[in-house]
């Protein structure tokens, strides 16, 4: 397992820096003498997006600056002075960590995040930055670390250090949960949707807790310890089922677009609720009237179909995707006799509706046992995750 995996106890008594980075990097420390070559990057290229985190060190001597070739300076310049790289590539602004401790350096860890089909441009891009002049290694993750590796190298000199993206994972929420008090995060008052409000979560004491991945597909992980994790389960059906069912049936192109259209929508005129089957609650087996009893249940009334809008069919969409996603982890989560489920993955970026509907499900269902966890970061583990664990010499 990962060299820097922390033990529980150092990560909950952080204090200074020296601690804190004990707690994510003990072994960092052998390496200082000889520090890795710049620029740091660790890259998720996944299903949908890839995830690219760049450190920038802001405690660069003198000497470090004068010695720094130009090329490195322009990269840094580039990527740290623009929110928007070419016509897809976005910097998460509001994700920057300032002053976080990296390996023995102090600096900001940048977020930016591009769609994982524009990798020959990106790949365009780096070359014209004069990264192929570099020859330096890139940590990365996810299944594109192996299907774009050979790309890498022919078009950007680039070697990629792999990392696994479970592993890669679990050390990135353990670092940023170490470095971003603010990080986790709960829904309270799931079950009165006018209550219902963001509210911090003291997650120090993380273990067990079963993490969801909801990325293109969905990967369900019981967490029992920092090098202790073992993948449940995991689904087909997931947040690039979402974005594909919405463009077809909403003729939407973007994420954003689909999420948009759902906010305005209504799911009960596509679905078929318990009350439509029952004229009321299923009382016996506990069974509310206005529980999704079939969804899309409707849509095979012609009548109906014709009433439908573009809103309440990504609404239904929606509510489908997250709701079995939600049953599933809270399967998982009984199997397991878990009660903290950790929900991350961009399928819930801009997407309150869904979280507000999986705190809602896991506190319902379990009758107030379980508690629905989400994470800031929530996209970005990964490659944060690989960032850490590349040891400079691969
Ligand atoms: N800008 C975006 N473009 C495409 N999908 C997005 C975007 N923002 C959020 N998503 C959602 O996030 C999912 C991808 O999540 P992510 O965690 O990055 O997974 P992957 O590693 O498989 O790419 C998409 O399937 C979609 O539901
Ligand atoms: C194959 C994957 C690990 C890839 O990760 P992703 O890019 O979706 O984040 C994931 O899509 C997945 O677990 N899919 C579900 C496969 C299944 O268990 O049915």
């Amino acid at each position: 397992m990962a060299p820097c995996a922390s033990n529980q106890n150092s990560k909950r008594h952080v204090s200074g820096e020296k601690e804190t980075e004990r707690s994510v990097c003990q072994w960092s420390r052998k390496r200082r003498s000889h520090r890795r070559p710049m620029p740091w990057f660790g890259m998720d290229i996944g299903g949908t997006l890839c995830k690219l985190v760049y450190f920038e060190p802001k405690d660069i001597t003198r000497d470090e600056l004068d010695s720094e070739i130009e090329i490195l300076r322009n990269i840094r310049k580039y990527l740290t002075k623009h929110s928007a790289y070419g016509k897809t590539g976005h910097r998460d602004m509001h994700l920057q960590l300032d002053n976080v401790p990296l390996r023995g350096r102090r600096g900001t860890l940048h977020f930016i995040r591009f769609p994982t089909c524009e990798m020959g441009n990106f790949l365009a891009l780096a070359k014209s930055k004069g990264m192929a002049t570099l020859v330096t290694t890139v940590s990365a993750t996810g299944g594109g670390a192996y299907k774009f590796e050979n790309d890498f190298r022919k078009e950007v000199n680039l070697k990629l250090a792999k990392f696994d993206e479970f592993d890669s994972l679990i050390s990135g929420i353990q670092y940023i949960d170490t470095h971003n008090p603010n990080e986790c995060y709960y829904w309270a008052n799931p079950t009165e949707m006018e209550k219902c409000s963001k509210s911090s979560y003291d997650f120090s004491n993380p273990y067990p807790f079963l993490l969801v991945n909801i990325g293109s597909g969905v990967s369900i992980l019981a967490v029992y310890g920092p090098n202790n994790y073992k993948r449940v389960t995991g689904t087909s059906i997931g947040g690039g089922t979402f974005l594909g069912l919405c463009c077809l049936l909403t003729g939407c192109n973007t994420f954003e677009e689909a999420i948009e259209l759902a906010a305005g929508g209504d799911n009960t005129n596509v679905d078929k609720l318990v009350r439509d089957i029952y004229g009321g609650d299923y009382e016996r087996f506990g069974l509310p009237g206005d529980l999704v009893a079939s969804s899309f249940g409707q849509m095979n009334s012609r009548e109906k179909r014709s009433k439908v809008s573009r809103e309440d069919l990504a609404r239904a969409t929606l509510v489908t995707i997250t709701n079995n996603i939600g049953s599933i982890a809270r399967m998982c989560a009984l199997q397991e006799h878990i009660d903290r489920v950790v929900f991350i993955g961009n399928f819930l970026r801009v997407n309150p509706i869904s979280m507000k509907m999986l705190a809602y499900a896991m506190d319902y269902w379990s009758n107030g046992t379980m508690k629905a966890l989400f994470l800031e970061h929530e996209g970005y583990f990964g490659a944060v995750g690989c960032l850490l664990r590349f040891n400079g010499h691969d």
